[in-house]
């Protein structure tokens, strides 16, 4: 179990990028979804120790993670959103040198694990290749090798299929899928449908705040009896807004379709829908913007 309690970071220029974040994950994949700037870099960074917060706790399986460093270091598999690599170094190198790193100092276990994590990856016949002319999927599952040296026990993954083409997008979360049954796996990612395909827990964070947690499945059956859909190629949207919270809006060839939250049938021309993951995250955001200038007119 991994436990975040009341977890604050300011930078420097003076943004909150978390906000007093209260999260716990237990075994499985966990999605952490938010818009660019929302804080899941800044989250992942510091459960990966490598930036302290300002205040709070994280605490996993009994090791406080912000005092003892060096235990969380022995369980953790990082993949940041970029790594780098040495130019002339070869797949099967690096990632021996990378083990040598993580303590695996006994060469016969070393190699065994080497070689294994290169086939489960689908990178065993590219081993003695540079990893620096890998292509973009390539790195990306060498990056999963990497952190998954040493079995450990926490895996965080940071948006890892930007640039990915489809084939290469479902090569790689068919491994993440298989990696996260047995040990928590942290995937941050703005992707809705990635977590709905693939996480049993998730947390829609914003500005360094949890705005909700649950399972997809949960967050969806939230809105049940609640989405209505209209599609017309003449939709005045601004009064649409005007009445109700619109959630999404799609162009398909001339027609828009809009989803809109209400408690009633908004008018003759909606139709109820089932809701949607998408439809859960707007809605979340949506409310947050709703309080947020709310307080701004206070002020
Ligand atoms: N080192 C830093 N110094 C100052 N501000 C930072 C720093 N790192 C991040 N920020 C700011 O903190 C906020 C959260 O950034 P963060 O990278 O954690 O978000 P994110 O959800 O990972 O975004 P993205 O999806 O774009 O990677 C943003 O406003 C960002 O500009």
């Amino acid at each position: 179990m991994l436990t975040i309690k009341n977890l604050s970071k300011q930078y420097n220029n003076g943004v909150h990028a978390l906000d007093d974040i209260n999260l716990t994950i237990g075994k499985g994949m966990f999605g952490l979804l938010g818009p660019n700037g929302a804080g899941k870099s800044s989250l992942m960074r510091t459960l990966a120790t490598l930036q302290l917060p300002d205040s709070g706790s994280i605490t996993f399986d009994g090791i406080d993670v912000l005092t003892q460093p060096n235990k969380i270091k022995q369980v953790l598999g990082y993949l940041p959103q970029d790594f780098g690599v040495y130019p002339r170094v070869s797949a099967y190198e690096l990632l021996d040198y990378l083990a040598i790193m993580k303590g695996l100092t006994n060469p016969k276990v070393r190699k065994e694990q080497v070689l294994a994590l290169l086939q489960q990856t689908n990178l065993y016949e590219h081993r003695h290749n540079y990893v620096a002319n890998f292509s973009g999927g390539m790195k990306r599952r060498f990056g999963i090798a990497q952190s998954l040296l040493a079995d450990p026990k926490l895996i965080m993954v940071d948006e890892p299929t930007a640039g990915l083409d489809p084939e290469e997008r479902n090569r790689f979360y068919n491994l993440l899928s298989e990696v996260g049954k047995n040990i928590i796996l942290i995937l941050s990612t703005h992707i809705i449908e990635d977590i709905q395909d693939l996480c049993t827990d998730m947390a829609i964070i914003n500005r360094g705040q949890v705005l909700k947690q649950g399972s997809p499945k949960a967050l969806m059956a939230e809105l049940q009896g609640q989405v209505w859909c209209k599609q017309s190629g003449n939709l005045n949207l601004k009064q649409l807004a005007a009445q109700h919270q619109i959630l999404s809006t799609k162009s398909n060839g001339a027609q828009k379709a809009v989803h809109v939250h209400s408690q009633h049938q908004p008018d003759s021309d909606f139709t109820l829908v089932e809701p949607s993951l998408e439809d859960a995250y707007f809605k979340a955001l949506n409310s947050e913007k709703a309080i947020s200038s709310a307080s701004n007119n206070q002020e």
